[in-house]
Parts: structure tokens; C-alpha cells; sequence
């Protein structure tokens, strides 16, 4: 009896040695065996597949993958006042990985726990920045880390003003969350990419989104 495979994992789950053998998309890629590593929060499995390479020959691969399910992204705008809402927030995985603090600063975000995205970033936004925003924008739906992660990021964007804010924000308590709510100028944001300071993957492309062909675009 395996958590996670036969019996409850301590989130409720099984079957998670499922995933992928039923994949068909590819003529190149045969799923062989799926073994689960890891379910203590998020899913890590190593999947061993045939593969065709281009030359026609067949060879074994192995690659671990890390699920954590798929989120979404949000980034808040006042077109008036030239400004974004973002949040700034502990992150021990950069903090291990050589930033200074492991004090990010975000576009809000989070994870859709089973939600439609759109669903999902409104929840997400009010929760994190206290903002209930109308009519969202879909900008685009990206692999972050193709690699090793399986996570899509949906990302939107959508304005607020002083009429959209219905709370403080500052995420869940209970779930731990710690959050600052950040209003920056926007050409000081995009100072802040080309510095550095601004150094999540996320938040880069939705500035930049901004500045190239969303709200803040020279047209
Ligand atoms: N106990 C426990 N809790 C965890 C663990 N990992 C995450 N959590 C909790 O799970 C929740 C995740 O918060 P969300 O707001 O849903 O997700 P997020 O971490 O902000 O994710 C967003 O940003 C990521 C990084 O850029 C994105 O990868 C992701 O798609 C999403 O946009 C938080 O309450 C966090 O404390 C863990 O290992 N153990
Ligand atoms: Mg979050």
C-alpha cells in the first residue's frame, strides 16, 4: 500500500502513477512506467518512455517531473496614474537559490485548486492585493519551465483603481500567506527589470507585455 498510489497521500489523493500512460498525441513517445518520487505537497514522478529520435532510432528516456498543478497570473494597471499593484512576498526556493532575501516582488498569482483560471486570478488578486477587478485580459498561456515543471501559467491583466479595492489584501492567514501590497510607478517597475530587483519570471513578462502591447504600449 503506497500514499498517493493505492491509499489516500495526506492531501486526499491516489492513482497519482497514472499520469501520462494514456498519452497518445505523440507516434514518437511511448510511455513505458510512471513512478511516484514525491507526493508530500506537490507531485513528483519519474516517467520512463520510448523515444523516436529524428534519424528513425528508438532509444530510453527517463525524466522527472515536478506537478504542482497549473496557475494564473494577473497584472493590475491604473492607465490614468501610469501605475502597477504587485506584491512582494517570501519565496524560499529563490532564497536558497543566491537572492539576496527571498523577498520577491509579483504580480499576483497563484494556483487554480481544480478552478477555471479566470475564476482562479480573481480569487487570487482579491485575496492578495484586496482589489475585486472587473473584466480581465487574456495575454497568453506559457510552459515556464518545460523541462522539469509541468505547470501552464495563464496570465491576464486588468485595471484597478481606488473603486476596485474591497479589502486590505495580504493573502490567507491561515494557509500561511504573508503578504505586502506594492503600488510602483510604472517606469520605475521596468527600472527595476533591467536592474534585477524585479527577478520573477512572471512579473518580467507582464511589464514587458505592458510596455510592448498592453496598457502602457507607445501606439
Ligand atoms: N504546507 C505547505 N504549503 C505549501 C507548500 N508549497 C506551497 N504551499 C502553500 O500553497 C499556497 C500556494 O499559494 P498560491 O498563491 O496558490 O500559489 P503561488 O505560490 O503564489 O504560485 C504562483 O506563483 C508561482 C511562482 O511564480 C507560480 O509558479 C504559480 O503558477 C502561481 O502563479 C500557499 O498558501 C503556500 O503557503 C508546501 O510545500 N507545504
Ligand atoms: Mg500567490
Amino acid at each position: 500500500m503506497t500514499p498517493g498510489i493505492d491509499v489516500p497521500d495526506r492531501r486526499g489523493r491516489t492513482g497519482l502513477d497514472q499520469a501520462g500512460r494514456d498519452l497518445t498525441g505523440n507516434p514518437r513517445v511511448k510511455v513505458r512506467d510512471v513512478r511516484l518520487l514525491s507526493s508530500d505537497w506537490y507531485v513528483l514522478r519519474t516517467t520512463t518512455f520510448d523515444y523516436q529520435h529524428a534519424d528513425g532510432h528508438w532509444s530510453v528516456q527517463q525524466r522527472e517531473t515536478y506537478d504542482r498543478g497549473n496557475g494564473a497570473t494577473v497584472l493590475l494597471y491604473d492607465s490614468a496614474r501610469r501605475t502597477v499593484l504587485l506584491t512582494r512576498q517570501f519565496r524560499f526556493p529563490a532564497y536558497v537559490n543566491g537572492h539576496p532575501d527571498g523577498m520577491l516582488l509579483e504580480t499576483a498569482a497563484g494556483l487554480l485548486d481544480d478552478e477555471a483560471p479566470e475564476a482562479a486570478i480573481r480569487r487570487e488578486a482579491a485575496e492578495e492585493t484586496g482589489h475585486v477587478v472587473g473584466e480581465v485580459e487574456h495575454v497568453f498561456t506559457v510552459y515556464m519551465s518545460p523541462g522539469s515543471v509541468t505547470e501552464r501559467l495563464h496570465f491576464y491583466a486588468a485595471p484597478y483603481n481606488a473603486a476596485t479595492r474591497t479589502g486590505r489584501g495580504g493573502g490567507v492567514a491561515e494557509e500561511g500567506e504573508d503578504i505586502e501590497v506594492v503600488e510602483l510607478d510604472f517606469d520605475h517597475a521596468l527600472d527595476l527589470v533591467r536592474t534585477g530587483e524585479i527577478a520573477d519570471a512572471k512579473t518580467v513578462m507582464l511589464l514587458q507585455w505592458a510596455a510592448l502591447d498592453g496598457p502602457f504600449a507607445r501606439r
